[in-house]
């Protein structure tokens, strides 16, 4: 479960993200949906810890990430905007590494590389370096590692950017799967099929504020009309 208690965060006299409250409940899929700018990669990186917030209070897991973050660090993986990391070693070099800091065993890490490299059909380039891999295998790559060491709850920002239609599927498939096994997914996207299709709940975001929190069902009924999340979507962002 994720908390966040009046979070805010100013770039200089810029209010980027302004008194948010949210709670993202164990076993649930949550949308963050936003125009470009709107605060959504702001919000995630305040969440795990990256950027610090100006004020308030975020819990992951009823552990505060600016109090424990090595703690509260644990209980997540993180697939961020860029996977534009670690250029110089290899698919294989960096998923070891990963494996490493989460003390995977050699065992579990033999087996999950084998199974989820496969999958994500990238096993032949395994041993190339990241930095021939195109924008779409960097993708996979960084979210191997996240998946390398099973973490409860996944935070990803616009994971699918990047990603052919069938390593799409079989990522949003796995979310599922892993909200079924009573875990948590957050990630922000752009791509309103996607969070129509998978999300339990989203949350609107529009210069730094929450303008809507809820399920499809509840925002038809704020709304008061029958459309789809991409007509809603825009009459709420356009409104503002
Ligand atoms: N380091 C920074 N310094 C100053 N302003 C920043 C900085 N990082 C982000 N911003 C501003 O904060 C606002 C929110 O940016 P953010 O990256 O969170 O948006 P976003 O919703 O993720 O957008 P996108 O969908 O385009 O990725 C934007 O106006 C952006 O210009």
């Amino acid at each position: 479960m994720i908390k966040l208690k009046n979070i805010s965060k100013k770039y200089g006299d810029f209010d980027a993200v302004k008194n948010i409250d949210l709670k993202i409940n164990k076993g649930e899929v949550f949308g963050f949906l936003g125009p470009n700018g709107a605060g959504k990669t702001t919000t995630l990186k305040m969440i795990t810890g990256v950027l610090k917030s100006t004020s308030g209070d975020i819990l992951i897991n009823d552990i505060d990430i600016n109090k424990k973050p090595i703690e509260a660090k644990k209980q997540f993986g993180f697939v961020p905007d860029s996977p534009d990391i670690f250029l110089k070693l290899t698919g294989i070099e960096y998923l070891n590494f990963i494996a490493d800091i989460y003390n995977v065993s050699k065992e579990d890490r033999e087996k999950r590389i084998e199974e989820l490299s496969n999958k994500f059909e990238i096993k032949a380039a395994l041993n190339d370096k990241i930095q021939s891999y195109s924008h779409g295998m960097r993708q996979k790559i960084v979210i191997i590692g996240v998946l390398l060491h099973k973490p409860p709850l996944w935070i990803l920002d616009e994971p699918m950017t990047g990603l052919d239609p069938k390593s799409a599927h079989i990522l949003k498939n796995m979310m599922r799967e892993h909200v079924d096994e009573g875990n948590t997914v957050l990630f922000s996207t752009h791509v309103l099929e996607v969070a129509e299709k998978i999300c339990d709940r989203v949350a609107i975001i529009n210069k730094g504020e929450i303008l809507f929190c809820g399920n499809l069902k509840e925002m038809k009924m704020q709304f008061q009309e029958d459309s789809s999340l991409e007509k809603m979507f825009l009459e709420i962002t356009e409104n503002e």
